[in-house]
């Protein structure tokens, strides 16, 4: 939502408006639910609503009635259905399109059935309509329809209802979203179209003007023929890159992505994407209109620039992700149901070989290769800059399906990558508490941490500062809270996020909450008591449809009480521990466990022992922390973080924490203003890091330092904030 204030605020400012429109307050939730309206998927994640992807112009209400009727008989019947309804399956899919009497054969992450919306004998290819067999989303890649499996399922049943083989493409109707979506769809296309009919194309820069631009963004080897191929254009005001988002061939302009070069305080240059739409509803494969209908290869990228990198000097087709590394969303997986070979080259650090690895997964391992990163295959768009042959970079990418029992010599690169990437390995470190990057080294994939404290000592509170802190750098997380409720916590949240007691400065919610609502958190809808299956079932779902690198369960005892009583306790618990272990391992995401500790003693700190019941717990965990409480009479409420079992490295440790009431935080305040430490180069740098640092140079000779200006707003919802005009 600040994105598109701002973008107005941009093109107010453009048009010559001495200030920006007073800016249309939003009444936006503070949190982003995962709440599916359709029951057929899990009703237990919530995201907002959303409403079908097709363009509702082309709507003719002719066909609607019989559908939203249909629709709303039946929603009035799913009312009556006690959740939870078990996620949508491929069976639940498979099942209902026997029923119907409609073929289908497997594809890699979709059902491939004869399109219902091409009229039968129309000589275009049989078989284009694609369904996700996780989520149900479908495309129908003649017609370039597509929708929920909700929608498809009304389509097939108006379809059998009326006696027909055949549907239009323009039965669908949403469900009428509410005034004020609308509105805010109709003002994101204004924007859109603004934005595009007042950038230019980069054939009608000038010649030193096309020279700054493209050295300012390092992309001196790409030629104006590539760029006008893919549609780039220059946004003159923001000197800003603009990437367009055309869904189909012959398709409008659905959105826009602007990316920005900026140098900072210390000189270093620093890039800005924003998109209209926003973020989360921001589905541009970039690069699709020049896909053809029998291209059967492609190179995924995590960047519009690498897309038209790997173009240029290859040849091969190439698509962008909208979001680069952090997710893959299933809606665009019909769109890549048409390429037998798909090679992932996301990136050139461990970060991105993460991504490609879980990606390579969910678009199905036997046609996805990976290039591996290291010094000699940095992303594409750098290795075009450096001259180096992308074309061999991608015929030496490895296949993602590896077989079960491999040699040393498979494992080998591997090896080399971790002991080279020691930094990247040992995972994302928080910027809030140095003092656990020390011990613990950082927060990786795939390991599981149990986290205890005393009764009220604050577990909930350090835990959500220290998912917050991870959040902010991307990290894909998701929220089990059992014990107390989402808007409590995402009270707590909001309230760390903004380092100030917001009740006191309510003016400021609404700039806060935008920006809170672009993290990638999403919560669970639990409360109270919950079986283990259906938590674990939830929390798969999320991992395929939001890439969720961290899940956080508070806490353990509320899975205690549903499970088998004849068992013992401590054999529940081994159980349930058990079960997270393994779903961290298996869908390498990382799961913090908070556990009430088994006994208390008020004069002792709290034991390894003081948490589980059995050995076998302890073991299961990568990390155990422990917040203690130091009951002195000196320092009453006094707490400390400490690392009891740290398996990456075998460092444990404790340190101090300290309370800020007011922020509901337990960083440290930062001192001062920390000097970032300028790193010389040494004497014998590799001529490319010389070359690289020269480089640098000359894009703060043409980049001059922006001077943040402040918008004023009109009241709540105000202008955008400084660091949004450095865009
Ligand atoms: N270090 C602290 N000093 C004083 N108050 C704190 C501290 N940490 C948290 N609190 C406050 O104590 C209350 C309980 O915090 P929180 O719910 O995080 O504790 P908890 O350990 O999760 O509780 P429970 O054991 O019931 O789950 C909150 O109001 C919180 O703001």
């Amino acid at each position: 939502m600040w994105r598109s204030k701002f973008l107005r605020g941009a093109v107010c400012l453009l048009q010559g408006a001495d200030r920006c429109n007073p800016c249309k307050r939003f009444q936006v939730p503070l949190w982003r639910y995962l709440s599916f309206y359709q029951p057929s998927l899990h009703p237990l994640l919530q995201c907002p609503v959303k409403a079908p992807t097709w363009n509702r112009s082309e709507v003719k209400l002719r066909h609607a009635v019989p559908l939203y009727f249909y629709r709303t008989l039946r929603k009035d019947a799913t009312s009556t259905i006690d959740f939870p309804l078990h996620p949508l399956t491929v069976t639940d899919i498979k099942q209902y399109l026997r029923s119907r009497d409609i073929l289908f054969h497997d594809g890699y992450s979709c059902l491939h059935a004869p399109s219902i919306f091409l009229e039968p004998g129309s000589g275009k290819e049989n078989h284009s309509l694609f369904i996700n067999k996780t989520t149900g989303q479908f495309l129908c890649m003649e017609t370039l329809v597509e929708g929920t499996w909700e929608d498809l399922q009304d389509c097939i049943e108006v379809m059998l209802n009326e006696g027909q083989t055949s549907i239009s493409p323009n039965v669908l109707l949403g469900f009428p979203e509410s005034v004020e979506e609308q509105e805010e769809r109709e003002m994101e296309l204004k924007e859109v179209q603004r934005i595009w009919s007042s950038s230019v194309p980069f054939s009608d820069l000038l010649e030193e003007e096309e020279q700054l631009v493209k050295t300012m963004f390092q992309i001196g080897k790409l030629t104006n023929a590539t760029l006008k191929r893919f549609g780039v254009r220059l946004f003159k005001p923001t000197k800003s890159l603009v990437f367009p988002w055309f869904s189909g061939r012959d398709s409008g302009l659905r959105g826009v992505k602007l990316l920005s070069a900026a140098i900072k305080g210390d000189g270093q240059v620093v890039y800005t994407e924003a998109t209209v739409p926003k973020v989360s509803s921001y589905h541009n494969l970039f690069g699709l209109p020049l896909i053809a209908r029998k291209d059967v290869e492609v190179v995924l990228t995590a960047h519009e620039l690498d897309s038209m990198a790997v173009s240029q000097a290859t040849g091969v087709p190439s698509l962008a992700l909208p979001r680069g590394v952090s997710c893959l969303p299933p809606i665009l997986l019909p769109y890549l149901e048409q390429f037998k070979k798909v090679t992932l080259w996301l990136g050139g650090d461990m970060r991105s070989w993460e991504a490609s690895k879980i990606f390579s997964r969910k678009l199905g391992l036997k046609r996805c290769s990976l290039v591996r990163p290291g010094e000699f295959q940095p992303c594409p768009s750098k290795a075009l800059a450096k001259g180096k042959n992308l074309a061999r970079i991608v015929k030496a990418s490895i296949p993602a399906a590896h077989k079960s029992i491999v040699s040393f010599k498979q494992l080998r690169e591997d090896v080399y990558g971790e002991l080279a990437n020691v930094e990247q390995v040992a995972g994302i470190v928080w910027t809030r508490f140095p003092e656990l990057n020390r011990i613990l080294k950082g927060h990786r994939k795939g390991e599981l941490t149990v986290f205890t404290g005393p009764t009220g000592s604050g577990k909930t509170t350090f835990i959500s500062e220290f998912a917050l802190d991870l959040c902010m750098q991307g990290v894909n997380t998701l929220w089990g809270s059992f014990e107390i409720n989402n808007v409590r916590l995402a009270k707590i949240m909001l309230t760390q996020f903004a380092k100030q007691r917001l009740e006191e400065n309510l003016d400021q919610y609404d700039m806060w909450a935008d920006k809170f609502e672009d993290l990638p958190l999403y919560f669970m809808t639990f409360h109270g008591q919950q079986n283990i299956k259906t938590v674990l079932e939830t929390m798969q779902h999320a991992v395929y449809l939001y890439d969720i690198s961290h899940v956080i369960i508070d806490n353990l005892q509320f899975m205690m009480g549903q499970e088998n009583l004849s068992l013992d306790k401590f054999a529940v618990q081994d159980h349930i521990i058990g079960a997270f272990r393994k779903f961290a391992t298996n869908s390498s995401c990382h799961v913090t466990l908070i556990i009430h500790p088994r006994k208390e003693e008020d004069d002792k700190d709290l034991q390894t022992a003081s948490i589980f019941g059995t050995a076998k717990a302890s073991q299961e965990a990568d990390n155990v922390l422990i917040l203690q409480e130091k009951k002195l009479v000196t320092c009453p409420g006094r707490r400390s973080l400490q690392v009891v079992k740290n398996r990456f490295d075998g460092d444990v440790g404790i340190f101090p924490l300290e309370f800020n009431k007011a922020s509901l935080t337990f960083s440290a305040p930062v001192k001062g203003k920390q000097k970032l430490r300028k790193v010389k180069a040494d004497k014998n740098d590799s001529t490319e890091e010389t070359e690289e640092i020269e480089h640098k140079e000359k894009i703060k000779k043409t980049l001059k330092p922006t001077k943040a200006k402040t918008v004023k707003g009109s009241g709540p919802g105000k202008g955008p904030t400084d660091e949004e005009n450095n865009l």
